[in-house]
């Protein structure tokens, strides 16, 4: 039986908590489907590494995940160490280590959740946003000097490639053209940042070439808020930088219902080494170590990582299971306005699995 090598990595706070949960999906759907197996392999980088080693992960930590399959991810980020340092010594040290440069996000109001626009109906809200994952306003370039001095000086240097550029352009044009409604929007800022946006505008002029039958359009990234609250159902795909996408994907997902539901897949489309899947929050110090993190987010994320493994069964069949428990609101948690926890939800979505599957093998 094919047997799939995926690493875990919670991570910090409820990355802790909705990995496992994410997990024993996973596993209930290869127990229950009996046709592919998992082995799982769990990492305990993060904050309590970091507190143990110094560090957030292994110097060499990429060569354990090199062969495996995919990634599972949770979060980086711990209350007692700065944001920068949990980010980039976990999650970006593998995006960038493993050159997933295609950051993708999709986002549509799933049954049951009732989404904060009063003018969205469920059908105008879905949407894919193609975040470069690279390079951008998160190259890492950029310093300090003169510290702790009156003419202390900081740049965060915002870098794009012209290889960078397109091939992040061609894949959001690529992932449009097979969406129903073959629309592309990309998202720049071409009027303020005159140099780097301005070549992203143009490398979209030239790549959409390649892709005629794709309609696409340029939204500056401050009007691009206000068409996503106001005109929700003109948007299908969006292609924006690093940083304009890591926003605009947020927002998103509010406007969707929660932070909690939305997927991510950091992909390597050329598959020279595994693609890493997370949900897009982070480590919710808040509602942290109290089990009622929502894990439905995850669980889309492990959609989205069959889909990658070509299992496209599986994962509509627990795209399925997951909507049929969110069509319940007795199994929202905190985020959307209910009480269940995420053992509550996991189980759910466990039971719905099973018996989805016992229903065919019934028929
Ligand atoms: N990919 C990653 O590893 C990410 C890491 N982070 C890190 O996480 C830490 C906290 O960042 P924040 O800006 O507070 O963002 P966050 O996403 O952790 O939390 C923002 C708000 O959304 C809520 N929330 C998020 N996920 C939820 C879920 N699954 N269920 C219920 N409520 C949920 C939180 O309780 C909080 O009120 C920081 O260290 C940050 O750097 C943030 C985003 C992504
Ligand atoms: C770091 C972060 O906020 C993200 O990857 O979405
Ligand atoms: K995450
Ligand atoms: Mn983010």
């Amino acid at each position: 039986m094919k047997t799939y090598k995926i690493a875990c990595i919670p991570g910090d706070g409820i990355g802790k908590e909705v990995i496992p949960a994410g997990q024993a999906v996973l596993e209930a759907l290869a127990t229950s489907q009996n046709a592919f197996r998992f082995d799982f392999t769990s990492y305990g980088w993060g904050g309590d590494w970091f507190r143990q080693h110094g560090e957030m992960m292994p110097q060499n930590g990429l060569d354990a995940l090199r062969d495996k399959d995919a990634i599972l991810f949770g979060s980086a980020g711990d209350p007692d160490i700065p944001d920068h340092i949990t980010l980039w010594g976990l999650r970006l040290k593998i995006c960038q280590g493993f050159d997933q440069y295609a950051n993708v996000r999709p986002t549509r109001i799933l049954p049951g959740i009732d989404a904060p626009l009063k003018r969205c109906k469920p059908e105008d809200l879905n949407w894919v946003i193609v975040r470069e994952n690279s390079e951008g306003e998160y190259a890492g370039v950029g310093g300090r000097a003169h510290q702790g001095h009156p003419i202390e000086v900081a740049t965060d240097l915002s870098v794009m490639t012209r290889a960078g550029v397109e091939r992040i352009m061609r894949y959001a044009f690529k992932l449009a053209q097979s969406r129903p409604r073959k629309l592309l929007t990309v998202v720049t800022k071409s009027n303020a940042q005159r140099h780097a946006m301005v070549m992203w505008d143009e490398i979209a002029v030239q790549v959409s070439k390649e892709f005629p039958d794709v309609k696409w359009d340029k939204e500056l990234v401050d009007a691009a808020t206000a068409r996503m609250v106001n005109r929700p159902a003109t948007l299908d795909t969006l292609v924006a930088t690093n940083l304009h996408a890591d926003i605009l994907s947020d927002l998103a997902a509010a406007l969707a219902g929660s932070l909690g539901i939305a997927p991510t897949g950091n992909i390597d489309p050329e598959r020279r080494y595994p693609s890493m899947f997370e949900p897009i929050h982070g480590s919710a110090f808040d509602i942290m170590g109290k089990g009622l993190a929502n894990p439905v987010g995850t669980f889309w994320s492990c959609v989205m990582l069959l889909e990658h493994l070509g299992e496209a069964h599986a994962a509509r069949t627990l795209m399925d299971a997951v909507e049929q428990v969110t069509a319940d609101p007795t199994l929202h948690t905190g985020d959307l306005g209910g009480k269940a926890t995420t053992a509550q939800v996991t189980e759910a979505v466990c039971n719905r699995i099973r018996a989805g599957s016992a229903g065919i093998k019934a028929a």
